[in-house]
């Protein structure tokens, strides 16, 4: 059997980041930039107010103060947004609003919580010196300075940055396509009634939103029976349109292992991972354009597990990002748990931040096919193949996985 990090390296081996594209803003979220984006303009661009008030010069307001008020004449308006083309001269005031520009001659800005609010004249309470309240040109950035280095993470703080500084599409690595593939006679559709021996087909829907977790898009999701041609048909229409494919069941020792029996002679290799759950793993290139697949088994949670341990680190080399995606801590174990000589267990857990530190409680049902405890689960505790046996109040490895803490029950 292969180890589950050599399995991994199988796979990161074979993928590859895609090349960079130019994607509007609103499409960019959660992408890495493939360029540095250098400012294009000055952020201020120009000496603006920070607050609503008026803008005058220092000089003139030096002497105001709360019972000696000075008295100015409004001379001006200026808003965000308009061109500041009035001087303020001497002994005059411009009303202005935040963001607006400095108009010329004035040196500071007076807010109007300090003066009468006038609008001929405004009688001013307090003094302002040069530069109160006034936003410099280029004081945040200077045009022609890299402000997001390529392979930033743009997020929504970063994309702040970038549209301000005049990017509307910015180069990065695309979200790669992914086809989501449920494979079993034995599936219909939730809502669906169930005949006998039928099941409703929830690895679909695990795994295309466990693609959307990752920041990929699923561009299909298919339900196929257990057929050869069938498997065959949909993998290549599928693998000359999506980026990758991920497919559920037909992988292990059954008479109709569909998946495993179709694609064994196209490049795909099926193995044996140590790891527990996902022992059998299918994984290789698929169609002219090699597009990775990955056959998954079909038990919910070991494609669930497998998805995280394999497909998410692969999906996020293709989009340029670090593989290793989870925070990795150390837990201690609130009961004992057991495990496979031989194999990494990947135990569903719920994990608590307590006040002496991180908390692990192995969820009840640790078998391949509850998914109500698998939902349950906010983490997995990882025993490596030598550790049969791990006590309550041991250590353990811990992967905090995504998501709410709000949890039922
Ligand atoms: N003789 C052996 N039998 C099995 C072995 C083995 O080594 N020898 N391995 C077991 C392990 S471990 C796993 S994991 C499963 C993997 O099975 P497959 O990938 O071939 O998956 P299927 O047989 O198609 O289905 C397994 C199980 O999962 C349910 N399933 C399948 N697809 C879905 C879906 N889309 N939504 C919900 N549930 C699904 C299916 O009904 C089965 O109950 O093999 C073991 N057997
Ligand atoms: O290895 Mo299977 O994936 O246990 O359930």
């Amino acid at each position: 059997m292969r180890s589950v990090a050599e399995h991994l390296r199988a796979v990161l081996d074979t993928v590859r980041t895609a090349p960079p594209v130019r994607l509007p803003l609103p499409e960019a979220l959660g992408l890495v930039l493939a360029e540095d984006l250098v400012a294009r303009v000055d952020l201020p661009g120009f000496d603006n107010s920070a607050m609503d008030g008026y803008a005058v010069r220092a000089a003139d307001v030096v002497a105001a103060a709360a019972g000696s008020p000075v008295t100015l004449p409004v001379v001006g308006e200026v808003a965000a947004g308009a061109t500041a083309d009035r001087e303020v001269g001497p002994g005059e005031a411009v009303r202005i609003m935040t963001g607006a520009m400095m108009p010329p001659g004035a040196d500071t800005v007076v807010k109007v919580e300090d003066t009468d609010g006038g609008t001929e004249q405004v009688r001013i309470d307090a003094s302002a010196p040069a530069g109160l309240s006034v936003r410099p040109a280029g004081e945040d950035v200077r045009a022609g300075t890299v402000v997001l280095a390529a392979g930033t993470v743009l997020d929504a703080r970063r994309l702040a940055l970038a549209a301000a500084t005049g990017y509307g599409v910015v180069p990065v690595h695309p979200r790669p396509r992914v086809a989501v593939v449920s494979t079993g006679a034995e599936l219909v559709p939730p809502g669906e009634p169930l005949s006998p021996g039928q099941i409703h087909d929830s690895n679909s829907h695990m795994l295309a939103a466990a693609v959307v977790e990752t920041g990929c898009t699923v561009a299909r999701r298919v339900t196929v029976g257990d057929t050869v041609e069938e498997v065959l048909a949909v993998v290549e229409e599928l693998a000359g349109d999506v980026d990758a494919i991920v497919t559920s069941g037909g992988v292990s020792m059954g008479a109709y292992d569909v998946v495993k029996e179709a694609l064994r002679d196209r490049g795909v290799e099926f193995v044996q991972v140590a790891m527990q759950p996902g022992k059998p793993q299918g994984f290789g290139p698929v169609g002219e354009r090699g597009v990775p697949l990955f056959g998954l088994p079909g038990n919910p949670v070991s494609s669930y597990v497998s998805f995280e341990v394999f497909v998410r680190p692969a999906l996020r080399t293709m989009m340029g990002l670090q593989p290793a995606t989870r925070p990795v801590l150390t837990a201690r174990l609130t009961q004992a748990l057991r495990s496979p000589a031989g194999r990494t267990q990947i135990a569903r857990a719920v994990a608590t931040r307590t006040a002496t530190g991180w908390e692990a409680d192995p969820v009840w049902g640790q078998a391949s096919h509850f998914v109500a405890d698998l939902s349950r689960a906010n983490a997995f505790v990882v025993v490596p193949p030598d550790v049969t046996q791990v006590d309550a109040g041991a250590d353990v490895e811990l992967w905090l996985l995504g998501g709410d803490e709000s949890r039922v029950g």
